[in-house]
């Protein structure tokens, strides 16, 4: 950390100047947790591995980086202290885990790093004889991902919810996060125009990392609650906290018309993380192959998004180490075999 954190204006695009020009984000977390076993159908979800199985997580922090990751997330996405305490944690405990997790995956960093020093790790995404600049995301979910209750994908909380009951609800998770050792905070999946609002106040607050806000959506035009990706962008756009901005867990096909529009609003870096373009049917909790996506290819976009204007580039829901390689292979030059690009 230390000197991303000094000046947040320009903080990001020396990262992203020291990348090479573009960035790679870690893929789908939670899900990859999933893949290898872990149960998560719980309120906590991922965060559920904190206390049962931070080995995994470690894992997956690893295969990331294995895989050219400039920037992996803690999984601290649904670790909220009302969580952990009607688990029957107390606020201590609770806290305790929000620090972990970002522990858990700097440790990670300082394990890669060290892999890469005795050579036990191919060096050819790391750049010659020099380390891979990797940041550490201290991720957030939304007040709906705490619910649990789909509102996480309709951004509908209801009329009782305002600006202050989220920034209640954020405050003293935010501000945890950004005092144990996280080079920035990634608020994710931001489903509403209020919620980007409640943010941005609680980062003029005080909280003295930088961030980035990453939307989420269903049509390529709005976020669930119906507002205008551009008004959103455009609350994220006038905190000089906010180092990047983009979207995450949304089908593909909608990424490109989404970073136009971005593009209209920011000058800031635009950073794209899309899901596999499968569909979560909550009621029989099984992920759907969305009609005409299936076979699609997420990382025959990646320059298209390129191209566009993005410049950090990962996966969401359902993506693996496998498409993270294939997404570095794109940005470093080599073109990579299509057939082999399964997610
Ligand atoms: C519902 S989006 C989840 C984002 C989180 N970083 C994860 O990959 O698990
Ligand atoms: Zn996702």
């Amino acid at each position: 950390m230390g000197s991303f954190v000094k000046d947040k204006t320009s903080s990001m695009t020396e990262f992203l100047e020291k990348c090479g020009g573009y960035a790679v984000v870690d893929g789908g977390f939670a899900t990859e947790l999933q893949r290898h076993g872990a149960d998560i159908n719980d309120p906590l979800w991922s965060a559920k591995c904190l206390i049962t199985s931070p080995h995994l997580v470690t894992k997956v922090h690893l295969d990331y980086l294995e895989s050219g990751a400039n920037i992996i997330l803690t999984a601290s996405y649904q670790a909220t202290i009302q969580g952990f305490v009607a688990k029957g944690l107390s606020v201590g405990e609770a806290e305790g885990l929000l620090r972990r997790s970002v522990e858990i995956t700097c440790e990670a960093r300082e394990i890669f790093y060290n892999r890469c020093i005795k050579g036990s790790w191919d060096f050819s995404n790391a750049g010659k004889g020099s380390r891979r600049p990797v940041l550490v995301a201290a991720s957030v979910g939304s007040y709906g991902a705490y619910l649990a209750n789909g509102s996480e994908y309709s951004g509908i909380y209801g009329d009782s919810v305002s600006k202050e009951t989220l920034k209640d609800f954020h405050r003293r998770r935010v501000q945890i996060l950004a005092k144990s050792g996280a080079d920035l905070i990634a608020f994710e999946t931001i489903p509403n125009k209020l919620e980007a609002e409640a943010y941005v106040d609680l980062l003029e607050e005080g909280i003295d990392i930088p961030a980035w806000f990453s939307f989420t959506s269903k049509d390529g035009v709005t976020v669930p609650r119906g507002d205008s990706i551009t008004e959103c962008a455009k609350v994220a756009d006038s905190c000089n906290k906010v180092v990047a901005i983009g979207i995450n867990c949304t089908a593909p096909r909608y990424i490109q018309d989404l970073i136009v529009s971005l593009n209209k609003v920011t000058r800031k870096p635009i950073i794209v993380y899309p899901n596999s373009g499968e569909v979560y049917d909550g009621l029989n909790k099984k992920w759907i192959k969305s009609e005409g996506e299936s076979e699609e290819d997420f990382v025959s976009y990646v320059s298209r998004w390129r191209d566009e204007g993005a410049s950090m580039f990962g996966g969401c829901c359902r993506t693996t180490p496998n498409t993270i390689r294939a997404i570095t292979k794109v940005l470093s030059g080599e073109s990579p075999t299509p057939s082999k690009l399964k997610i």
